[in-house]
């Protein structure tokens, strides 16, 4: 059966067309980022006050200096700064071209049109043309537009911004035994989580998503259903059905649709019965119904597909930290992905039943792989948790 590995690396090895839009940058945040933005000016484009005070010409610094004039930000001094002169200038406004510092208001006195040095002034409070960059210089690399990354192309001057076209994701769920939340349950069913769950991790992947309901486990409905979806998008995923019992219709409904199967079942847990395949325009997960799978499966295989698709390789953060808890299973001959919460500077398992305890998941910040063949890991082991 496959690894982890084996499964990242059919991932790696699809072609995906990579297809790219102009967005306005205020429409840009959580779209995929996917050239380096390069700076055409010097920030800051002038040299400017930091704080509000007095600038004074290079070497004067003993006052007292009369005040020649006012310079607001956006303004720019008139008049030749000079020895025994200041100017009042204001955070961000451009200095006058002689000056070599700025005192703060709050390190002099006033007197009619008289400044006098109260305290020494220990700073220059000048931020020089290109402190913070420079023409030329890359400033950010391709990623997710992130509030910061939007404030710093606005900074630049940018009003749009070049990204990826994230890939259209269908969501299926499978399974007679599903209500959706708010209908009656009759004996025997349970409310559809894994919907309204891989709805919510499309969107915020950045991925338009759309969703086709519950289709009960016969044959008929599902193609009709598969069909239509596989035909809308670029990623279908499907949940339920995967497995081997008798109304697991997905992968033969599938390969009846030409779906070419990738592979069908992995030494993972949760997720074993995982189904992976691919047509001319759409990938299909059939991911195992119990939820915890659904939910990690999407984390960590579907989420690096979708960054496949924009051009984008996916890299959680990953925490080096020492294990709170020993860790023992009763099986290990798949690796298992356990969610676990920081505390205290330690990284603890979770309290979690198996794939259907969907609540664990509500407290995970991140997640362990224990590797196929560990029976235990030790307290105080060092591990390395993968933030979800
Ligand atoms: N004989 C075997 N049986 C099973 C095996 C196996 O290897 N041999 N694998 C088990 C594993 S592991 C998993 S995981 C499940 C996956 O099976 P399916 O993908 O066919 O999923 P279902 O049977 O449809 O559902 C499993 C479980 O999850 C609940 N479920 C399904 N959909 C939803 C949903 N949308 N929202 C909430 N909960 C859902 C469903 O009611 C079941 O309880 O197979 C094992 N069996
Ligand atoms: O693989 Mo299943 O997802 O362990 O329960």
């Amino acid at each position: 059966m496959l690894s982890i590995k084996d499964i990242f690396s059919i991932l790696d090895s699809q072609s995906v067309r990579i297809q790219k839009k102009v967005l306005p940058l205020s429409d840009s945040l959580g779209g995929f980022l996917c050239e380096p933005v390069v700076s055409t000016i010097d920030s800051p484009p002038f040299d400017k006050a930091a704080m509000d005070g007095w600038a004074i010409c290079t070497g004067d610094e003993k006052g007292p200096w009369v005040v020649t004039e006012t310079v607001a930000a956006g303004d720019v001094a008139r008049q030749p700064l000079k020895p025994g002169f200041c100017t009042a200038i204001m955070t961000g406004a451009k200095i006058p071209e002689e000056c070599g510092k700025i005192i703060r208001i709050e390190y002099t006195r006033r007197e009619h049109n008289k400044i006098f040095l109260v305290e020494q002034e220990p700073l220059g409070n000048i931020i020089f043309k290109g402190e913070n960059h420079k023409t030329g210089e890359k400033i950010l690399s391709p990623r997710r537009i992130s509030p910061a990354d939007l404030g710093i192309m606005a900074s630049l001057g940018l009003k749009e911004v070049l990204v990826s076209l994230p890939p259209r994701i269908g969501i299926v769920t499978t399974g007679s035994e599903l209500k959706e939340p708010g209908e009656i349950l009759e004996d025997g069913e349970i409310f559809n989580s894994n919907g309204p769950q891989l709805m919510a991790q499309a969107k915020e992947a950045g991925c338009p998503a759309r969703y086709y309901g519950i289709i009960p486990d016969d044959e008929q409905s599902l193609f009709k259903t598969i069909e239509k979806a596989v035909s809308e998008n670029d990623i279908l995923i499907l949940s339920g059905g995967v497995s081997m019992g008798e109304f697991d219709f997905v992968p033969g409904t599938l390969e009846k649709l030409g779906v070419k199967k990738s592979f069908h079942k992995a030494a993972i847990k949760p997720g074993k019965p995982l189904w992976f395949g691919r047509n001319e325009s759409c990938f299909v997960f059939g991911l195992p119904g119990n939820p915890v799978s659904t939910y990690i499966l999407f984390e960590v295989f579907v989420k690096h597909l979708i960054y496949k698709f924009c051009g984008l390789e996916y890299k959680p953060e990953i925490l080096r930290g020492i294990l709170g808890k020993t860790i023992k299973r009763k099986n290990w001959d798949r690796s298992e992905f356990l969610p676990v919460q920081f505390r205290d500077e330690k990284i603890y398992p979770l309290d979690y039943r198996g794939s259907s305890h969907l609540n664990a998941m509500g407290d995970a910040v991140g997640l362990i792989i224990v590797n196929q063949g560990i029976e235990e890991v030790k307290e105080g082991s060092i591990v390395h948790a993968r933030f979800l």
